[in-house]
């Protein structure tokens, strides 16, 4: 069963069709790449399946159940995770309270940080910054992270919440290629190792070839090509409104 099923999904900014008849379903346990150029509609789409944005038709299933006119709160709540382009962190506190945090979130328990809370979760924060090898790191305040570490800890915080579905929005913007690679290469055993789906929007192709299980490709809030890295590489469609370079709202009737 999908564990991600989007149908007929649109939304317009007055004149403009943001996303268009936007269907596509999306497996148990895969990486799954939204591209397209700028203004092609990505951040509308994940805006709308988080619940930041209400469609104007369409649904959005997450495990067959309806997420559109939910809150973000409760689509966080029903296992959607995500990351944002800009990292959000406590940076006052310590890499692992960020995490403890996130973990009495999801439990709802009270947050009483100077009394028992201190040692709340520690042992589950401490496993997810294994996860994402910033266990010698517990201790630093996130102030005086580098950006690439700070991206590795948002994912631990992301995945506190237990998420059945990833939701990252340009995970490597701000990067450098090489910590790109291996943030990429990180997600990527994480999907594996735990079963996670993730749906990532990204510029940069060279991530994406190398790491999707499978590209969508959006032109002008339109799906315009499915498949495959080879696949997409090889559409003459994608090439002409996306990988050609140049004008990349060139093509016609896209
Ligand atoms: N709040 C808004 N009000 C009006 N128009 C909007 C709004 N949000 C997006 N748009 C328009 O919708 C279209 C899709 O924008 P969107 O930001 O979803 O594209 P994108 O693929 O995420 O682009 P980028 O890669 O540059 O982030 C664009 O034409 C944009 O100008």
């Amino acid at each position: 069963m999908s564990v991600l099923e989007v149908r007929d999904l649109s939304k317009s900014f007055g004149g403009v069709e943001a996303v268009a008849d936007v269907s596509f379903d999306l497996g148990a346990g895969e990486f799954l790449a939204l591209i397209g150029p700028n203004g092609a509609g990505k951040t509308t789409c994940f805006n709308m399946l988080n619940g930041y944005l209400r469609p104007d038709r369409g649904s959005v299933k997450l495990e067959g159940r309806e997420l559109v006119g939910r809150r973000p709160r409760a689509i966080v709540r029903m296992g959607v995770g995500r990351t944002f382009q800009i990292t959000r962190t406590f940076l006052s506190m310590t890499v692992r309270e960020n995490v403890q945090m996130a973990l009495i979130s999801h439990h709802k328990r009270m947050f009483d940080f100077w009394s028992r809370a201190v040692r709340m979760y520690e042992g589950e924060a401490d496993a997810l910054l294994d996860l994402v090898s910033m266990r010698d790191q517990a201790a630093r305040p996130c102030s005086e992270l580098a950006y690439g570490d700070l991206k590795r800890l948002e994912l631990a915080i992301a995945l506190a919440h237990e998420p059945a579905l990833l939701l990252m929005d340009e995970p490597t913007a701000g990067m450098a290629p090489s910590e790109r690679v291996a943030l990429m290469a990180l997600t990527g055993e994480i999907v594996k190792s735990r079963g996670v789906s993730v749906l990532f929007t990204e510029h940069d192709m060279d991530v994406v070839f190398a790491h999707a299980h499978r590209i969508l490709v959006l032109n002008r809030g339109r799906l315009i090509a499915e498949g495959s890295g080879a696949e997409i590489r090889e559409n003459p469609l994608v090439q002409e409104v996306y990988l050609g370079g140049g004008t990349v709202f060139a093509a016609e009737g896209v």
